[in-house]
């Protein structure tokens, strides 16, 4: 039997504010310990002797701000030192957000203002714009570490509304979660966090609740009125949220968005739509562009007298992500969703974790059923070669229109369902008077499955999902993402 190498671990000094980049292969993992000093992974902070792991070409780096020594066990693809970094400019952004906050709290609980201070006291309510690879994700995720970090009992809401990202779930949805923790950085698979509904109880320190909507398509162009409804439905259950709450309101949101809506001309419709949705929906109050002039003064000349638009600085560190890398990552987290975090440590580390977890914790085991082709009604939104109507030809119109549910049947040859991932949808309004055709639309995801086959004859179908629950009479809907058995994550 071959025995693995292992891998010495390698030490590396940094100084007060620099960052050490590092960018994994497929199949390997990299293990990372503070051996002393302060250091933070995209604001999440480390603890010292802990062995942190990473995997699945996850591509990040750690920051200190006062210096630190680390060890690092494994072999990166890339790995170097960098002190040029725009963290400063981060901080500075998360300071005036935090402002906003102890101003809006003191309003919400009725305490008097400091002699002198005017200043206006909405809560932050931000959106994070930029072109492809800007790092806006990153940035979010910085933002909402460093609220979380700040002793103030702070839950801000993160939003994600790319649908080409998973966040917490799988890529296809747009969704919303609470923060109450730190998010950890280990794997592109959950960029924002875990679930707590995808992970065992013990992953309690750190998960969360996310509310989300099935989009089904990577790309905000497929079906752009999709979008603009469901951008307003999670603003909506943002919206009653902070009205029950009141104090979660001070807190305020972040919003990460598409790329989508920061390239092409400024005169395209679709992107300013979705754009203007979005700043509807959630009331925002800043929007925060991420390294891109154009963009910052397109946002200026539209938003900037009725809110604040900043722009701030790209990282150097972030890494140009290609289709077949986004392809990937895609599958690792269809995986990540139906079997867990699976991270292996690099040869000669025993113990790790996974932003704090424990790596068993982290493993889930679906399971398959057998259902019969009538106990889950599955629907498909629009027709599934469709051009958006402002595409069609003048005067063309549909049969079938981007918004209609249309029933798909699995007995039929182009049903497009075998290893199709379908989202589960919460039951309809239980009262058949308040019924409505597009219902389909507005309800909320709770859960993904996988048909894995298809027996025609005998009118049944195999059903893999994290959990074993029974589909009778429950609504499913597909989208155009496939699943795939095979991947050579760690
Ligand atoms: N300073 C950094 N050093 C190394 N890697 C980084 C750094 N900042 C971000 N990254 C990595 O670069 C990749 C792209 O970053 P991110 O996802 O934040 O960009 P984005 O603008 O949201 O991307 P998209 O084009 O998908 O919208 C991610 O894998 C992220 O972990």
């Amino acid at each position: 039997m071959s025995e693995q190498k292992v891998a010495e671990p390698k030490t590396w000094d940094l100084g007060p504010e620099t960052e050490y980049r590092f960018e994994l292969d497929p199949g390997t993992s990299l293990a990372i310990k503070l051996v002393s000093g302060h250091a933070e992974i995209f604001g999440f902070e480390l603890v010292e002797g802990k062995v942190y792991l990473f995997g699945y070409e996850c591509k990040a780096a750690l920051y200190t701000w006062q210096g630190c020594v680390i060890e690092v066990t494994g072999e990166p693809s890339t790995e170097y030192i960098s002190d040029e970094t725009p963290m400063r400019a981060y901080a500075n952004l998360h300071f005036a957000l935090e402002q906003m906050r102890v101003r809006a709290l003191r309003q919400i609980r009725g305490s008097p203002a400091p002699p002198g201070d005017t200043s206006k006291s909405e809560p932050p309510r931000i959106l994070v714009v930029g072109p492809d690879h800007s790092g806006k994700t990153t940035v979010c995720k910085i933002l909402t570490n460093y609220a979380v970090r700040a002793g103030q009992g702070w839950s801000p809401f993160i939003v994600n509304v790319d649908p080409s990202e998973g966040a917490w779930a799988i890529p296809g949805t747009i969704s919303v979660a609470p923060v109450y923790g730190p998010i950890p950085t280990s794997s592109p698979a959950n960029p924002l966090g875990t679930a707590a509904t995808t992970a065992p109880m013990s992953l309690s320190t750190n998960a969360l609740l996310p509310l989300s909507y099935w989009y089904g398509h990577a790309d905000t162009k497929r079906n752009p009125l999709l979008m603009d409804r469901l951008i307003r439905n999670l603003g909506e259950n943002v919206n009653d949220r902070f009205e029950l709450d009141a104090e979660a309101r001070a807190s305020g949101l972040i919003v990460d968005t598409p790329s989508s809506f920061a390239s092409g001309p400024s005169s395209n419709n679709q992107r300013q739509k979705l754009i203007k949705a979005c700043v509807d929906a959630f009331k925002i109050n800043m929007i925060v562009v991420v390294g891109h002039e154009k963009l910052n003064v397109e946002m200026q000349r539209t938003y900037g007298s009725v809110l604040t638009v900043v722009k701030i600085p790209k990282s150097g560190g972030v890494v140009e992500l290609d289709q077949a890398y986004r392809e990937k990552v895609y599958n690792y987290e269809m995986h990540t969703y139906m079997y867990g975090q699976v991270i292996k440590p690099p040869p000669g580390v025993t113990k790790g974790t996974l932003g704090g977890e424990n790596l068993t914790d982290l493993i889930l085991s679906p399971s398959s059923t057998v259902v019969n082709f009538g106990d889950l009604q599955i629907y498909r939104i629009g027709s599934d070669t469709m051009a958006p109507s402002d595409a069609l030809p003048v005067g063309a119109t549909r049969t079938v229109s981007e918004m209609q549910p249309v029933v798909v049947d699995p007995a039929s040859p182009g049903s497009g369902l075998f290893n199709a991932i379908l989202a589960l949808l919460a039951p309809p309004n239980p009262d058949e008077n308040e019924r409505y055709d597009e219902e389909i639309l507005d309800l909320s995801v709770v859960g993904f499955l996988v048909v894995t086959n298809i027996d025609i004859a005998k009118r049944k179908m195999t059903i893999l999902a994290p959990n074993r629950g029974s589909f009778t009479g429950r609504t499913a809907v597909v989208g155009s993402f496939e699943w795939q058995e095979q991947i050579s994550g760690p």
